[in-house]
């Protein structure tokens, strides 16, 4: 290893790239990292954490229409979208510099410049030539832009950060995380929000139930919901105003519009083919099941790789890598069961098999269903508030395939229940536990008979006969 500046070159600062360098650099190591745009990459900067602030003042917008009916004399006179984007910028810049002073002290290298291959050994680090034994890509990801006329009168997330101005009028086109997250939000915080989606409902690979809950509460609370809808052109109308025109000739005329059509692997000019390095169609780098990629001293992680896309997915593959080259503690971090949420409103938590997956494995399966009003929405009567809780259970081993909620709190509660459903959790061990009262979390071990069974060959093959 003598041979070159460093034992690891990591290149981006982002939540995978961060946590690689800094375990790395304590398990002894020369390394050195590459980040050229902002430390602690999307999700401190443009993704998770101004992203959650922004949900946050938004629940604050239901919870003082609430208040009133539990005795408050309280009135609502609106949001200042200054005040928000300075305590929003703000923490964001505290985080983004801990993240920069975390690798130092770590004794980690760091340059504030785009990296980019020579060869297999030799990177171009802002015009310096830098050589490392041992390379880690994790450039992450970056917005899609769909190659349609009038792109340019649409923005992206990130754009979403710097707005002055909150818009009054917004079309979010797309029916992933971001544009449910980003509808949820913005209309809380008082504009008019459409949302455009491709599939009859939105956020597509969650549990159906939890789906279609969620399209009944974003109607309830005034989003105006266009499914089945793709995009053919963006324009301008009048000096502040904008066109989208649909695939099925609807024309919606607003102020702002806001694309969330996925991201992609950021590896675009990186110079992967100078050193052998392969990739898909999509430009995500191909890796083992050790993050190496096809020259086996390069290793990627993170968005990069297009897998599970999610931050703590990104910092635990970091870890695990840096434990398995330099500190003799080699692991993989596990892509199963990996725990979701949506910040939506209601949010929505989310860990294992939905119904579907459960059905199409061809082995019998209970479902556990129970739909709610949360106690405090009895009291307000809002709208659209109505929570949904699913629990399926393999019938053979009374395993716990998966668990569901859409409702209030969701993902704080199924962080706790992902520990239980990770470690192999049974329904009997979920129901010999006591529940707490009075909450929501309780209602997921009281469900006693199952709503149906799924993945049944004998019931399948009695249905059709009948
Ligand atoms: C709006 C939004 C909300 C999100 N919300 C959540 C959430 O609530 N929960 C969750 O778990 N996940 C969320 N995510 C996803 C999460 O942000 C990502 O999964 C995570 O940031 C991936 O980490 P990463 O290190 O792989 O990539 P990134 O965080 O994108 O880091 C990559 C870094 O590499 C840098 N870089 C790129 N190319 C180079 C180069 N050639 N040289 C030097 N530097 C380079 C980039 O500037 C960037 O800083 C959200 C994403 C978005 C966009
Ligand atoms: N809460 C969280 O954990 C969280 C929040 C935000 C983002 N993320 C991560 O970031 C990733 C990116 O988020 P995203 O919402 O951009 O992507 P996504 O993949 O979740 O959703 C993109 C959506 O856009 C649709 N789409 C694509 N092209 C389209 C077109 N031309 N017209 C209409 N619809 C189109 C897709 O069908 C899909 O439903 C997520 O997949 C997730 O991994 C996570």
């Amino acid at each position: 290893m003598a041979d070159y500046d460093f034992d690891l070159f990591v290149i981006g600062g982002g939540s995978a790239g961060v946590r690689c360098a800094r375990i790395s650099a304590g398990h002894g190591a020369k390394v050195g990292i590459a980040e050229e745009r902002f430390w602690g990459g999307t999700c401190v900067n443009v993704g998770c954490v101004p992203k959650k602030i922004m949900v946050q003042a938004a629940e604050y917008g239901g919870w003082a229409d609430d208040a009133p009916a539990f005795g408050w004399d309280i009135e609502k006179r609106g949001h200042d979208w200054n005040v928000l984007r300075q305590a929003r910028d703000g923490e964001v810049a505290r985080l983004s510099g801990i993240y920069r002073r975390l690798l130092e002290g770590a004794g980690v290298t760091v340059f504030e410049a785009r990296a980019t291959f020579i060869d297999a050994h030799t990177l171009d680090v802002g015009g310096q030539r830098v050589t490392a034994a041992n390379i880690v890509i994790a450039v992450g990801g970056k917005p899609v832009r769909p190659d349609i006329p009038g792109v340019d009168c649409g923005m992206i997330s990130d754009d979403l950060f710097t707005l002055e101005k909150r818009p009054e009028r917004i079309v979010v086109v797309g029916g992933g995380y971001i544009g449910v997250e980003f509808a949820c939000l913005l209309h809380a915080l008082g504009s008019e929000v459409t949302l455009v989606y491709r599939q009859k409902l939105p956020l597509r690979g969650f549990d159906l139930e939890l789906r279609e809950g969620l399209a009944e509460a974003l109607t309830a609370q005034g989003i105006l919901l266009h499914p089945g809808e793709d995009l053919e052109s963006l324009g301008s109308a009048g000096e502040d105003g904008r066109v989208v025109t649909l695939k099925s000739g609807q024309i919606l005329e607003t102020e702002a519009v806001m694309l969330a059509l996925g991201r992609v692997p950021h590896t675009e000019g990186l110079g992967l083919e100078k050193a052998g390095i392969e990739v898909d169609r999509k430009g995500a780098v191909l890796v083992d099941e050790d993050q190496a990629t096809s020259q086996k001293h390069v290793f990627a992680i993170g968005d990069v790789t297009d897998r599970v896309n999610l931050t703590p997915m990104a910092t635990n593959l970091g870890h695990a890598l840096a434990d398995t080259l330099f500190g003799n503690k080699p692991r993989h971090a596990s892509y199963e069961n990996v725990p979701k949420a949506v910040f939506s409103s209601p949010p929505i938590g989310s860990v294992g098999m939905t119904e579907d997956e459960a059905d199409a494995r061809g082995k019998p399966a209970e479902v556990f269903v129970n739909r709610f009003t949360p106690m405090r929405h009895a009291i307000t009567k809002r709208d659209g508030r109505r929570s949904v809780m699913k629990v399926i259970v393999d019938c053979e081993t009374r395993v716990i395939l998966g668990m569901h909620m859409l409702g209030e709190d969701a993902p704080e509660m199924m962080q706790g229940f992902a520990v239980a459903v990770v470690n192999g959790l049974t329904k009997e061990q979920l129901d010999r536990t006591i529940g707490i009262h009075p909450t929501a979390a309780e209602e997921f071990v009281t469900l006693r008979s199952p709503a149906r069974r799924v993945g049944d060959p004998q019931a399948a093959e009695e249905d059709e006969a009948a």
